[in-house]
């Protein structure tokens, strides 16, 4: 019964006022991962499947370096900023090119998201990200922050972060991929899906064997004793927790093996971003606008405070602007907080 009311209320919450139904959002994809892992090819692979699936999709790409994209892409930042000239007009260096870029692209994001947002006819099921190949330019920049949380809040969202799966054959490579994705879960609170890329080069079951059970990576650090080997080992009792938490598939974005496990990881992902991110992402706007709500209810009062001590600072100025000089004396913030004061005082009656 309650599971049939529940999906009675589900049915109801998306009838807009005139009664039509709402499309569902679509699910943003952020493919995020290390240089040369595969993301611009497995976002070729992706928009082929989402075609031949005849699964409706948007793509954005959000790396302006990149030289040739072998996808169309709906929104390309090399539209809005010119990598190069952002390298010569501000004497950059590469990598800082590309945080500027980003950051100057970042200022319109909320364009990007109004453009995501348009009603389509079919709707879109599918946004799908590419981002640069300098990860740490993303995941750990203010502009990478406003794009996952532009999209966060608007759609649900998941990281798929790339794995170069031939290079992390080896334990300590392993473990280094693994923190990596451990920091950007961490610093986006998103739904991680781990994507074993290159699979058709080298299979990923020992890594998923290392994730299952930590004798299995022990036993593949056995017969080295450096101190990172030792960290290494270590790390894999503290990551245990998370393993458990974490969706993998193994794919190959140039065969195409594995696309059908990767869209599963997706739906799974967008499921846990409803039942986790979002309530917790409720949770933080409501205690935001409350400690909002508080800091300005206390700058009030300490403002209230501080007239009396000075003076009656707030009713000249109350006085100046009924005089109608429409300037008052008083500069700054403090200047501004003691005007909206006294504007509160005399819309209360407070003062003549
Ligand atoms: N064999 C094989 N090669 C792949 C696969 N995916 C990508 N590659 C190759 O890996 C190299 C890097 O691929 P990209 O797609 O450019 O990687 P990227 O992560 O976008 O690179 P950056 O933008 O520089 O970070 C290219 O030579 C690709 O052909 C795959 O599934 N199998």
């Amino acid at each position: 019964m309650a599971t049939e009311a529940s999906a009675g209320m589900q049915n109801l919450n998306i009838q807009d006022q005139a009664g039509q139904q709402e499309a569902p959002k679509p699910t943003v994809i952020l493919v995020i991962g290390m240089a040369g892992s595969g993301k611009t090819t497995f976002l070729q692979r992706l928009n082929a499947h989402l075609h031949e699936k005849q699964l409706p999709g948007y793509i954005i790409n959000l790396d302006p370096a990149v030289t040739k994209l072998p996808y169309g892409a709906h929104v390309d930042i090399r539209d809005t900023v010119n990598y190069k000239n952002v390298m010569k007009q501000y004497s950059l260096g590469p990598n800082g090119a590309i945080l500027t870029s980003l950051n100057l692209f970042a200022t319109r994001f909320d364009q990007v998201v109004g453009l995501c947002e348009k009603q389509r006819d079919p709707p879109l099921q599918y946004i799908v990200a590419d981002t640069p190949g300098q990860i740490e330019i993303f995941t750990w920049s203010a502009s990478g922050a406003i794009v996952t949380e532009a999209f966060a809040s608007t759609f649900p969202t998941m990281i798929a972060y790339i794995i170069d799966t031939p290079r992390c054959l080896g334990p300590q490579t392993f473990m280094t991929n693994m923190l990596q994705a451990c920091s950007i879960l961490y610093k986006t609170r998103l739904p991680v899906l781990l994507v074993f890329n290159k699979v058709d080069v080298a299979r990923h079951e020992s890594c998923l064997d290392w994730m299952a059970d930590f004798e299995n990576f022990h036993q593949a650090l056995d017969s080295e004793q450096s101190y990172a080997a030792t960290l290494s080992r270590s790390m894999s009792l503290v990551l245990e927790q998370f393993y458990q938490n974490m969706r993998a598939v193994g794919v190959s974005a140039v065969t195409g093996e594995g696309m059908d496990d990767f869209m599963a990881g997706v739906t799974k992902c967008a499921q846990e971003y409803e039942e986790q991110y979002k309530p917790e992402l409720v949770k933080r706007q409501q205690d935001r606008s409350q400690q909002e709500q508080q800091r300005q209810a206390a700058e009030l009062e300490r403002l209230r405070a501080d007239r009396t001590a000075d003076g009656d600072i707030a009713a000249a100025a109350a006085a100046s602007m009924s005089r109608g000089s429409g300037k008052t004396v008083l500069d700054g913030r403090k200047g501004a907080a003691l005007q909206r004061l006294a504007e509160e005082e005399e819309a209360e009656g407070v003062l003549d």
